[in-house]
């Protein structure tokens, strides 16, 4: 089959969180089964240029219909750790992608529903016509929306989209001048309750929502969040449109990259180990602790890696920093809030924090520390709110570092409690489970991983390397895509 994945993210070249792992691991696994992938993106000023090969214009003169005009684009192409990219550069005086960021720009809904149609107009003026167009989240969310209005009028009917929520809280919101600007012309057509106007502002079309109602399938990453999408509140606001689609939604866990995350041969890490090698992982928390300027001590290091937000359980994850040095272990934490009252928030913990030999506060985006951290940490804490899949807690698996993590989403998916789980036998467990959002809860399963550490470290040990046996590879979710992008070609 011939897939062309449009996303607004790919690791390692954009990466702002998850979605960028998922869009480089599921290309990168279809084409080690046999399928052509390419993936078309923003070609941000921001983004890891040293991680492109042979970047080239492609196609020089691409003009994308825009309001009443055009907006003259090139298209470059370059080849980003083996996977063909096309790179989208507009030449307007809106400089969408050169603003030093990915997101959070007042305009991030024109950013977007401009790159969506210009990916689109590339495939057709560039006569490329995959089986299936794989597109992700808000961002792309007009891209089935404009095929099936737009584009299927002018050679491109044959042409099939699957695409996958990876957060619902992040929906896109606009007002008609979007529709105005990609060409959406009727606007009493497109507001109305089964298309694109959002279930709950009248005033308002959803991208996201668009996205459901006219893709030809619809996936969540983890089975687990897929039913709880439809039957709890964490679909936000649209329970209803999943529930009027429901035949056409289901939930692909994710895998993960292991030609990536893989500590038998991490370019990041000074030492390798596997888990017949487990006792070499002691070397990478001696160099985690030097690095960091942690006391050298037989204490556990947890850890927290992730974007410090509302849905990662950030009330949690700060109780989780002094229950941790409370009970005598060491804490590292990596990570990068947008909102700007939960920066200052951390800020302050860094500053107070920052004389404590036992803890160490890092924010920012550091992919090369995050790899240090999970093969140097014992413990990973993931309390997250709602957590789709949640990618921390395979890394951490992987990487011997035994996950705490709240019972929801994809978490209930992959991590299995040591003591209560039911489905799996003991030496299939892999991990600490907690339901309830407060504190208790939350100490309660940390108090049984430290309890466990005190007293039988051979036990921990044990767990940590029944953890790292599991397979996330890519191999079996998608196999699943690939059979659901099967499925619909034939519609
Ligand atoms: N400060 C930092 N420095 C370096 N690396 C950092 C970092 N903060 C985060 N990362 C890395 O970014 C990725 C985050 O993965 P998550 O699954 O937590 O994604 P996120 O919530 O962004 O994405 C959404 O999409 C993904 C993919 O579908 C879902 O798994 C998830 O549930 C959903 O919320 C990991 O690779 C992590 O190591």
């Amino acid at each position: 089959m011939y897939i062309v994945q449009i996303a607004s993210e790919c690791a390692p070249v954009i990466k702002a969180g998850g979605l960028g792992d998922v869009v480089y691991g599921l290309s990168r696994e279809l084409e080690n089964q046999g399928h052509c992938v390419e993936l078309i993106l923003p070609k941000y000023d921001c983004m890891r240029y040293d991680h492109i090969w042979g970047l080239h214009d492609a196609y020089r003169d691409l003009y994308v219909p825009w309001f009443d005009g055009w907006v003259h684009c090139s298209v470059y192409c370059g080849w980003v750790h083996g996977r063909v990219c096309f790179f989208i550069e507009p030449h307007s005086e809106d400089f969408y992608f050169d603003r030093g960021v990915y997101y959070g720009c007042d305009d991030d809904n024109m950013r977007f529903a401009f790159f969506s149609k210009a990916a689109l107009e590339f495939l057709l003026q560039s006569n490329k016509r995959p089986d299936v167009i794989h597109c992700h989240d808000w961002q792309t969310g007009l891209v089935p929306v404009m095929l099936f209005e737009i584009y299927k009028y002018h050679g491109m009917a044959n042409q099939r989209v699957c695409y996958t929520i990876h957060n619902f809280k992040h929906q896109g919101f606009a007002g008609t001048q979007v529709l105005e600007a990609v060409q959406l012309r009727r606007p009493e057509y497109y507001f109305s309750y089964d298309k694109l106007r959002d279930n709950f502002n009248p005033f308002s079309i959803n991208f996201m929502k668009g996205g459901i109602v006219y893709a030809n399938a619809v996936t969540t990453v983890s089975p687990h969040h897929a039913w709880e999408a439809r039957h709890t509140d964490v679909s936000y606001g649209l329970g209803h449109t999943l529930e009027v689609h429901q035949d056409k939604f289901s939930g692909i866990l994710n895998g993960l990259d292991y030609g990536f995350w893989n500590p038998e041969n991490d370019r990041y890490l000074p030492y390798h180990y596997s888990a017949e090698t487990f006792d070499q992982k002691a070397y990478n928390k001696k160099a985690l602790r030097e690095r960091l300027l942690l006391e050298d001590s037989d204490k556990p290091i947890v850890c927290f890696i992730g974007r410090l937000d509302d849905q990662k359980g950030v009330h949690l994850v700060h109780h989780s920093i002094y229950y941790a040095l409370e009970r005598g272990a060491q804490y590292v934490l990596l990570g990068s809030a947008t909102e700007s009252s939960i920066d200052k928030w951390f800020r302050h913990e860094k500053e107070f924090l920052n004389n404590n030999p036992d803890c160490h506060i890092e924010l920012g985006f550091n992919e090369e520390l995050s790899h240090l951290i999970y093969a140097g940490a014992d413990m990973i804490v993931v309390p997250s709110n709602f957590e789709p899949c949640g990618l921390t807690q395979v890394i951490s698996l992987k990487y011997g570092t035994v996950p705490i993590v709240r019972g929801v989403g994809g978490l209930i998916n992959t991590v299995f409690d040591h003591d209560y789980d039911q489905n799996h036998l003991p030496e299939e467990r892999n991990g600490f489970v907690f339901y309830d959002k407060d504190n208790y809860a939350l100490e309660s399963a940390m108090g049984r991983a430290f309890d466990l550490w005190g007293q039988n470290r051979q036990v921990f040990n044990q767990l940590a390397i029944q953890g790292m046996k599991y397979d996330y590879s890519w191999t079996e979710s998608a196999k699943e895509y690939a059979e659901l992008y099967n499925n619909i070609r034939h519609k």
